[in-house]
């Protein structure tokens, strides 16, 4: 299970995610350009010191990362979503995907997705924040596929 992040928005966002990496050892993949300076301290005040414990790879754009991304799945987490998360059925290899904060994913990254999946909400909410759609995620793909503990 991997972790991606499409040109975020919000550093403490990406700090968050940084710690989910680290906290349950999967790779972190940030496709650029972000929306901050990526040495900005609110993102390293959002990481703690688990930035260590982390992998992160950092990807120029969507097509550097289309030709460096690891093998898996890239499935997308959107509100226009077509499979509720309790409908999916995760691999150990898939690579999870996030769109930015300010207007999700755009088409194209809609359409290489293998796979889009939408979190329920109730129907007068518009969407999650996006670390926390990334804890909630990432969670359930490693407990389908036995990577917690
Ligand atoms: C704040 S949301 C983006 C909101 C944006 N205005 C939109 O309409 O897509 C940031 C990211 O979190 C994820 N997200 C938030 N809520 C979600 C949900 N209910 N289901 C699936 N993904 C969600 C998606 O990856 C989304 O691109």
């Amino acid at each position: 299970m991997r972790l991606a992040l499409f040109q975020p928005d919000i550093p403490q966002n990406v700090g968050a995610c940084i710690r989910l990496s680290a906290c349950f050892g999967v790779d972190l993949h940030v496709i650029e350009p972000t929306g901050f300076r990526f040495d900005d301290r609110a993102m390293k005040r959002a990481a703690l010191d688990y930035g260590p414990l982390s992998h992160m790879t950092r990807h120029a754009d969507w097509e550097a990362f289309q030709t460096d991304r690891p093998a898996g799945r890239l499935v997308l987490f959107t509100t226009r979503g077509a499979t509720p998360l309790t409908d999916f059925v995760f691999q150990p290899d898939d690579v999870l995907l996030f769109g930015k904060e300010s207007a999700g994913a755009p088409d194209y990254v809609h359409a290489a997705a293998d796979a889009r999946v939408v979190v329920p909400l109730r129907p007068q909410a518009r969407s999650l924040n996006l670390s926390v759609t990334a804890g909630i995620a990432l969670w359930e793909g490693l407990r389908q596929t036995g990577g917690i503990g």
